[in-house]
């Protein structure tokens, strides 16, 4: 597997090495030595799925505070999405600053606790599967605003399908967004 560094710190664009021959190919999308090797997480809790009907469909960005802070593995099994990582680790260097990728096929993106994530779908009916590192909690998650103007991310399009809960986040503000209790995830 390569694990390609991104802007943000402890941010990773995971290619698989696919072995080829005549039936089509083999890789591994996950492997606990080749994780541990460079830190990162190897324990994976819950795997996620969503289908998304319509080209444009916006999720985001969302991440889990305090001790529910996750790390999320993401790849897009079916279709094509632009995946967004938002640093809001306080101490990181890469704080307030986003990275986005396509991805499609193989190409995962690794997002550490302390991030938020999320993703608009280049093309329809596109299907999501991502493995996360602590269960899901409810009264632990806070959404960025995908147009929040405090972090200005550049997505490809615009969103033409989002959820209510999405699109009603309120301005990043330190306090309602808890970010203090991202410090120390470095
Ligand atoms: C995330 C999640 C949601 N749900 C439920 C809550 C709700 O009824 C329904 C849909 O939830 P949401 O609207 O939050 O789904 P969605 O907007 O797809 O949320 C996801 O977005 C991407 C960007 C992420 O990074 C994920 O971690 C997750 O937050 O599924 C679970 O039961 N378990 C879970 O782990």
């Amino acid at each position: 597997m390569i694990f390609e560094a991104t802007p943000l710190h402890g941010v990773y664009v995971v290619e698989p090495v696919k072995r080829e021959d005549h039936r089509g190919f083999f890789a591994r999308l996950f492997c606990d030595e080749a994780f541990a090797e460079r830190g990162l997480e190897t324990r994976f809790v819950q795997a996620n799925t969503s289908l998304s009907r319509s080209r444009g469909t916006l999720r985001g960005l969302h991440y889990q505070y305090g001790e529910a802070a996750e790390v999320k593995l993401v790849r897009c099994a079916v279709g094509a999405l632009y995946d967004v990582a938002l640093d809001l680790r306080p101490d990181s260097p890469s704080f307030g600053r986003s990275f986005g990728v396509e991805l499609q096929g193989c190409r995962m993106l690794y997002v550490p606790r302390g991030c938020a994530h999320g993703f608009v779908t280049l093309a329809p009916n596109t299907e999501v599967h991502y493995m996360v590192s602590t269960p899901h909690a409810r009264s632990h998650e806070r959404t960025v605003r995908y147009d929040d103007p405090r972090f200005a991310v550049s997505w490809p399009l615009a969103p033409a399908v989002i959820s209510e809960k999405d699109s009603r986040a309120p301005d990043f503000d330190p306090a309602h967004h808890l970010i203090e209790t991202l410090r120390g995830l470095l």
